[in-house]
């Protein structure tokens, strides 16, 4: 792991050749087409046109800075404040170099202890009332196209359409991952390698770079780097997604290296999850790579925490894949 991540830092990464999506394309069946291609091939993309005012980023970028550079025990009384990614791995969660804000339905509504000057409020109202409106928007558009693929990789019908993304149920977090000392060097990742849980994830990247994706070739596989495009998105597909489609569109492998000494990254994400209590039922089939059970969200989050608190490590969509040769049984 150490080795690996001197290598992130040192040498400098082969950039992936994204795909760029299109969100006010004129053919739909080519935005389609191409919307497949690269939820097959890499399980991200990027997307232009998507109808995010860049004054709401810049707003909530600098709402997020405001708020995350107070002192210490000031912020760790925000609402959602976190430090590090303990969702991720608890076992090397001081690793993390990454601090933020998470707003769920859940938190959606708490009030700032101290909240002067209306800080938290303007960036909580920022969030809940516009940003996460045009996140749920998008989310619904891919999804929707994607369920329309005619190569049944996602053979859906409307009441499965309707419950595989909520679009009331998505997460946020801003994400401020700060510079590092640069006398210490880039010790750290960002964040740990990771899928995310979601059916897509959008980010919403500053320019300093940092994002990281493995890219799969053959049983080989290489770490290339997302070079931020401004006013472009980035989507990755989760963990169900790559059920829903048997395998068919990947739920990609990514990472964040920790910004270069003096300078500090930031990032908005935005996490789409189906309803907790949907029963996912994997399509199975001709092109289908991997075979699922069936099962719903909740029951793959408990599972997640539970392999959390076991092993310190997500394990993720190997505990609800079939394998293609029953072991025997034993004696
Ligand atoms: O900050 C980023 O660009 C990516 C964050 C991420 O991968 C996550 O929150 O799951
Ligand atoms: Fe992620």
């Amino acid at each position: 792991m150490e080795q690996q991540e001197a290598a992130a830092h040192e040498c400098k990464l082969e950039e992936l050749e994204l795909p760029t999506l299109d969100l006010e394309h004129e053919s739909s069946s080519r935005f389609t087409e191409q919307l497949a291609a690269a939820c097959r091939d890499h399980g991200v993309f990027r997307l232009v046109n998507h109808g995010v005012p860049a004054d709401l980023t810049a707003r909530l970028f600098r709402l997020t800075r405001d708020l995350l550079n107070t002192d210490p025990a000031k912020k760790a009384k925000l609402p959602g404040y976190f430090w590090g990614t303990p969702a991720l791995s608890l076992r090397v969660k001081d690793l993390n170099l990454v601090e933020g804000l998470h707003l769920a339905p859940d938190n959606a509504s708490a009030d700032s202890p101290d909240d002067d000057g209306g800080a938290y409020s303007a960036f909580r109202e920022a969030v809940t009332a516009e940003y996460v409106a045009h996140m749920a928007r998008i989310a619904r558009n891919l999804f929707d196209a994607l369920a329309g693929v005619n190569d049944l990789a996602l053979a859906l019908d409307a009441e499965q359409r309707a419950s595989y993304l909520d679009e009331r149920g998505g997460t946020f977090r801003a994400y401020r991952y700060p510079a590092c000392d640069p006398a210490a060097g880039r010790q750290h990742l960002g964040m740990e390698p990771h899928t995310d849980s979601s059916v897509l994830s959008i980010l919403n990247m500053d320019l300093v770079g940092g994002l990281q994706v493995l890219v799969r070739d053959g049983p080989a596989s290489r770490w290339c780097a997302v070079r931020p495009v401004e006013g472009a998105l980035v989507v990755n597909l989760g963990d169900m997604m790559q059920a829903m489609s048997g395998g068919a569109y990947r739920s990609v492998e990514h990472r964040v290296v920790a910004p270069p000494p003096g300078t500090e990254r930031m990032s908005l994400c935005y996490f789409a999850f189906p309803q907790e209590d949907a029963v996912i039922v994997p399509s199975h089939g001709p092109g289908k790579e991997e075979r699922y059970r069936a099962f719903s969200y909740r029951e793959f989050r408990e599972q997640v925490q539970a392999d959390i608190k076991a092993t310190g490590a997500k394990v993720g969509l190997a505990r609800f894949r079939i394998p293609d040769h029953p072991s025997p049984p034993t004696q």
